[in-house]
């Protein structure tokens, strides 16, 4: 667990954190969304120790972070960043490995680790093991950055931007491995976004930035149902909140017996996803099905009836 209390930094009698209070739960991922300068990345980086508060405390763990040298602290956090921070003259294979190695890890370990992260980022090993960060896209490059991030296991991963650099389908990719990865191993995962979409689908929890202040901290749908600024429902977007609502839904609670024309839409499709369809193909249900099963059928109006405010 990560606890902030009252937490403040100034610099140069400039306050660009101010006051924070905040937990995150083991296990679970905060997002952090907010304008430019609102002082999303020196939270991230009070809590590795990168930068010191002048007021207030940070627990990790239990453990005041101020009692903890920051290379132990920092052996048990994982770092992302966006320019992932490669080592340049360093194969792909030893960026990942770079903690394990501090750590060490004995070499047929770390080889089995740098190829079952490559394998998970499908970046084939046999590949991409010896090549130098130069002979990668940047895709590839930050995708082995939140690798190397997540290589020696960390309880907790925090991360810049990490996937800022990468197109949308990529991008999509990379969030549902974190995801994936995420659940798989438990990792605490604090995430500073510019991309509301982005907080929204990753964050168990959001917490909102402005002008140094914490103005909001909730889940996803009641940060939609109820933002508690101006300031939030404008990042927001008004427009966006019916399908925002309707993107964190799926379609497997909505399910009724009775037939429906056409492809079926797979269990697990985000309501958004399955209006969307419905409205394509001009279809006002759709069959729902589980491993090649019909489940039964979902309506266009039961889908629509998701995107209801409160
Ligand atoms: N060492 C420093 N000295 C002076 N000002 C600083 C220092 N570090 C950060 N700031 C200022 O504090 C404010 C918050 O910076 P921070 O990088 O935390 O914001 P951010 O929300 O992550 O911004 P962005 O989204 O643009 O990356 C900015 O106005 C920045 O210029």
């Amino acid at each position: 667990m990560i606890e902030l209390a009252h937490v403040s930094r100034v610099v140069g009698g400039r306050t660009i954190v101010a006051d924070v209070s905040l937990r995150v739960a083991a296990g679970t991922i905060l997002t952090v969304v907010g304008t430019s300068g609102s002082g999303k990345t020196t939270l991230l980086r009070l809590i590795n120790r990168l930068v010191e508060p002048s007021a207030g405390t940070i627990r990790v763990a239990g453990r005041d972070v101020r009692t903890v040298p920051p290379h132990a602290l920092r052996r048990g956090i994982g770092y992302a960043i966006q320019g992932h921070g490669l080592f340049p003259h360093r194969t792909v294979a030893e960026n990942i490995g770079a903690v394990p190695k501090l750590l060490g890890w004995e070499r047929a370990r770390i080889a089995a680790r740098v190829d079952e992260l490559l394998t998970l980022f499908r970046l084939d090993p046999a590949l991409y093991r010896d090549r130098l960060p130069a002979a990668l896209s940047g895709g590839e490059q930050q995708r082995i950055g939140v690798a190397r991030a997540l290589a020696a296991e960390p309880p907790i991963l925090l991360m810049d931007e990490p996937f800022g650099a990468l197109d949308p389908i990529i991008r999509g990719r990379a969030q549902d491995d974190l995801k994936a990865i995420q659940q798989r191993y438990g990792t605490t995962i604090v995430l500073v976004t510019h991309d509301m979409n982005e907080a929204l689908r990753l964050g168990d929890r959001i917490a909102v930035m402005d002008g140094g202040r914490l103005v909001q901290e909730a889940d996803p749908t009641a940060l939609i149902g109820a933002p508690a600024t101006e300031f939030v429902g404008a990042l927001l977007g008004r427009g966006d909140r019916a399908f925002q609502l309707m993107a964190l839904r799926l379609v497997d609670d909505l399910v009724e017996p009775g037939p429906a024309p056409g492809a079926p839409i797979p269990a697990g499709t985000s309501v958004r996803d399955a209006l969307a369809e419905s409205l394509w193909s001009q279809r006002p249900a759709l069959p729902v099905s589980r491993d090649g099963v019909i489940l039964g059928r979902v309506t266009r109006a039961r889908l629509e009836a998701q995107g209801a405010g409160p």
